[in-house]
């Protein structure tokens, strides 16, 4: 299922905080993703549903995607999540440490046609990364990196040398079936340099946005998964080039003493179609 539209910044809020829930309002994301699950204590769990309906019934999120994080079926919150999730509205439903695509089916079985996406953060969610992606509900992919780290049992290295195959995968997977994917969260919030080189690594590779856990983190990771200027100009430079040797019926252009041909075109006009969405999207 595709998804034409940026996702940069997708931030995490905890459906059992109405500060922050308030705070999402004004602040330049391009997706929220309420969490019923790991950010809501168990004593909050039922209290953060109705904190969260009253949120979106309440509305003021603008052009931002809406997702809600529910809890696992494996808990006694999941389904009852599910049912909520629905009756407000969101524009898809995310669930937990999903393992295969029969997950995805049990939560459809609640859901209906609302959009799904996945939290991949299990080993058993990697290796079937390209079933998960199939599913014709899923929208989108959302690496839960501090759940891989813990059942991979991996120490925190900046490089994120022990996930690349996680990450590989799951990158794969989703740019084979045309669903979104989005990157893990970093923990140390308040480090910016070490925001931006996992933002940086994440963009290189392939990734459409980083998911975020802090206000502060969503202008690094905005203007980390934003084409750049000298991008855009490229990508124009690029596309005039090539009608023109393309008028005079050749194939190969040379910009910057690099050759371009169709295919790079198609790069470019993305990136150029980007940029359009981005700037759509911040006039609300
Ligand atoms: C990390 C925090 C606990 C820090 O909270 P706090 O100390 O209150 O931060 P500040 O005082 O700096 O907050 C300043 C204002 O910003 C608002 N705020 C804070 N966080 C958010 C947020 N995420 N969204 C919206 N607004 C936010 C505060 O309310 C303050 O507002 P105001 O008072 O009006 O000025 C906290 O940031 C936090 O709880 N973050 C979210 C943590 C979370 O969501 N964790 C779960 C997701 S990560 C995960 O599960 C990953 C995955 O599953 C995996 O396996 O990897
Ligand atoms: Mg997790």
């Amino acid at each position: 299922m595709a998804l034409d539209r940026p996702l940069r910044s997708v931030l995490y809020i905890p459906g059992s905080k109405p500060r922050a829930l308030d705070k999402a309002r004004g602040l330049p994301v391009d997706a929220v993703i309420f969490d019923l699950e790991d950010a809501v204590s168990l004593e909050e769990k039922e209290s953060a549903r109705a904190t969260l309906a009253d949120a979106l019934a309440e509305g003021g999120y603008g052009p931002r995607l809406k997702i809600v994080r529910i809890n696992g079926f494996d808990t006694e919150w999941g389904r009852d999540d599910a049912q909520a999730a629905k009756d407000m509205g969101a524009d898809a439903i995310l669930l937990p440490k999903v393992n295969s695509p029969a997950d995805l089916d049990a939560l459809a079985e609640i859901t209906g046609d609302t959009p799904l996406w996945a939290m991949m953060e299990t080993p058993l969610g990697m290796i079937n990364a390209p079933a998960i992606a199939a599913h014709a509900k899923l929208q989108g992919m959302v690496m839960g990196t501090n759940d891989l780290a813990k059942e991979l049992q991996t120490r925190f290295r900046p490089d994120r040398l022990p996930l690349q195959t996680g990450l590989g995968l799951c990158l794969l997977a989703a740019k084979a079936h045309g669903c979104a994917i989005v990157d893990g969260v970093y923990n140390a919030f308040k480090d910016e340099d070490g925001l931006k080189i996992e933002c940086d690594q994440g963009r290189d590779m392939g990734f459409d946005g980083k998911t975020l856990i802090h206000p502060a983190q969503v202008d690094i990771a905005n203007a980390a998964f934003s084409p750049s200027e000298d991008e855009i100009d490229l990508a124009r430079r690029q596309i005039t080039a090539f009608e023109e040797v393309e008028a005079s019926g050749q194939g190969v252009a040379v910009v910057d003493g690099r050759i371009v041909e169709n295919l790079h075109i198609v790069t470019a006009r993305e990136t150029l179609a980007k940029a359009d969405a981005i700037a759509a999207m911040a006039k609300g």
